[in-house]
């Protein structure tokens, strides 16, 4: 009787000591390979930096960090684990350019994909797997499709600047305080729901949405103690996404947004979209091109999900940095509304978006560089594997860094996009006028940014992204000047938006008054 109760307890714990043992090992093999990395010394035995990153300005402790070690340093995750952090050109340039399938995302990660979203594009690894799921995802999202998306785009852009306008009229003003973090969240989504699966979410109509909240209230949380232990652990446990309240919230908004996306798929079919132009009847006309296997629904219910979470934190979190920049800058907002103004009376077209707006694009541009919505971006050495250097580690002489299988990487984007070294010493500063200069220079823009990553896994959605965001600006301007009343720093959610100071989750209350 008793051995019955004793044996399961018995095996559990010899499995336990098990995976103990070969996480102990793989920390002690991971730190004397990389022993001659230098970087911080732990601030905690258990939770090594994470705690400090988790409670201090996203990004900032990067950048004292590199301007102390240079452009490779090595610091301590939970219980001990290793995570180097790289801003070394050549070493980006490899690692997310042909080795990219030689480094993943990191376990966790993909969990967090999984779990979210499904099996899509974000989630899916190996060179073959990856690219017949871009391949499908490819043509509705190129430059031609974008085109012909463009009046779109300033529909809902109107609908938005229509919603504005009721607020300020309802109260009897010229002008009223208005949050608007949220209103981007949901341009952002009734744009990627209409432009690419001709789906209104109908977000834009002023009343409390489930989709719009529940996607919100996912990432966008306060510094909760849960929020913590999550971010912290799941690098090394996987797991702890199925967990307690935030697993119960992750479940929640995979069901609720697979919903739509079922729904949506169901509509199309039954509509018999297979000719049309979105992104639903593009996959399906792309599969059949390109491949024997065609998607299942499971299959395909992820790649919306995807599409529709890839297109939504992001683009928010750039139109909120956008007016917030605007807000700040009076100057910059009558010269922005001088050059749309010389565009005509109608909506610019998409040429007009992509070529003729030069300071609107080097707003867009530096708003990108000083806001990242992406601060990081992880991978996982699958093999040891050796990396090129522009410049040797300190103290060394190797042009190569030798990393062990199994470190987590991460490449810190605000650190690459405000190096001294390539913007001067005015990096820190929003200045758009850097981005004109550098054209008179002949200098290559796209180069060194790297807020839509770079190489085979690059962001699928940018000219998409960059035409819905001039279009919403170029609309609200037209409208509305800007001012902000309060502190605002960055917060980190899923990306890094903006809140008042000290002041929960993300919110950017802005004077939006007409002109
Ligand atoms: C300003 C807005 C945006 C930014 C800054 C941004 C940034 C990024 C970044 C950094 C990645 C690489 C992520 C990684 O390495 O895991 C990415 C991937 C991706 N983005 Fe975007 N994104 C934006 C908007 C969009 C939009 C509007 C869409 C779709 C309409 C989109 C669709 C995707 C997809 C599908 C991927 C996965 C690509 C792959 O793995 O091959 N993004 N994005």
């Amino acid at each position: 009787m008793i051995s019955h109760i004793l044996y399961p307890i018995l095996l559990c714990l010899v499995v336990a000591l098990y995976f103990c043992v070969k996480f102990v090992a793989h920390i002690l093999t991971t730190r004397h390979a990389l022993r001659h990395v230098p970087g911080p010394r732990p601030s905690s035995l258990i939770w090594g930096e994470e705690w400090l990153l988790y409670h201090s300005t996203p990004g900032a402790h990067y950048v004292r960090w590199h301007r102390q070690f240079g452009k490779i340093l090595r610091f301590t995750g939970a219980f001990g684990h290793q995570v180097l952090s790289i801003t070394d050109p050549s070493a980006i340039k490899y690692i997310l350019g042909e080795a990219i399938f030689d480094f993943p995302k990191p376990k966790g990660v993909r969990a967090w994909f999984k779990a979210t979203l499904g099996e899509g594009i974000l989630w899916v690894e190996g060179r073959e797997a990856h690219e017949r799921q871009r391949r499908a995802l490819a043509p509705a999202l190129s430059q031609t499709s974008v085109r012909s998306l463009v009046p779109i785009f300033y529909d809902t852009s109107a609908k938005l600047a229509s919603q504005w306008m009721k607020i300020i009229d309802d109260g009897h003003s010229d002008e009223a305080e208005i949050e608007v973090t949220k209103w981007a969240g949901r341009f952002a989504l009734d744009t990627v729901g209409r432009a690419a699966f001709s789906y209104d979410f109908d977000c834009l109509s002023g009343r409390p949405h489930a989709l719009a909240d529940s996607m919100d209230g996912l990432t966008n949380n306060e510094n909760k103690i849960s929020s913590f232990y999550m971010r912290a652990l799941f690098w090394i446990f996987p797991s702890i996404l199925s967990i307690g309240d935030k697993g119960e919230m992750i479940r929640k908004s995979k069901m609720e947004l697979g919903n739509i996306a079922s729904k949506m798929w169901r509509d199309a079919k039954v509509a018999g979209d297979a000719n049309g132009k979105n992104l639903m009847s593009m996959i399906l006309r792309a599969e059949a091109k390109f491949s024997t296997h065609k998607m299942d629904e499971n299959e395909l219910v992820a790649q919306m999900r995807t599409t529709i979470s890839a297109a939504f934190e992001p683009v928010s979190a750039i139109v909120a940095w956008t007016l917030f920049e605007l807000a700040l800058n009076v100057r910059l907002q009558n010269e922005l509304r001088e050059e749309v103004s010389t565009a005509g009376l109608g909506d610019p077209s998409y040429d007009d978006l992509t070529s003729n707006l030069p300071l609107l694009d080097a707003i867009i541009r530096e708003v990108l560089r000083l806001h990242p919505p992406i601060l990081e971006n992880h991978h996982e050495a699958a093999e040891t594997i050796s990396v090129p250097l522009s410049e040797p580690i300190p103290g060394t002489s190797d042009t190569y860094l030798v990393i062990p299988k199994g470190t987590i990487l991460e490449i810190p984007v605000n650190v690459v996009q405000t190096d001294p070294d390539v913007w001067g010493s005015d990096a820190e500063i929003f200045r758009p006028e850097r981005w004109l200069e550098r054209k008179k220079r002949g200098i290559r823009s796209d180069r060194e940014i790297l807020a839509f990553s770079e190489g085979p896994r690059s962001c699928i959605g940018k000219t998409f992204a960059l035409c819905e965001v001039k279009a919403l600006i170029i609309t609200l301007l037209r409208q509305f000047s800007f001012a902000c009343p309060y502190e605002i720093e960055p917060f980190q959610s899923f990306v890094i938006r903006p809140r008042i100071k000290g002041q929960g989750p993300s919110s950017l209350p802005l004077i939006v008054r007409k002109v």
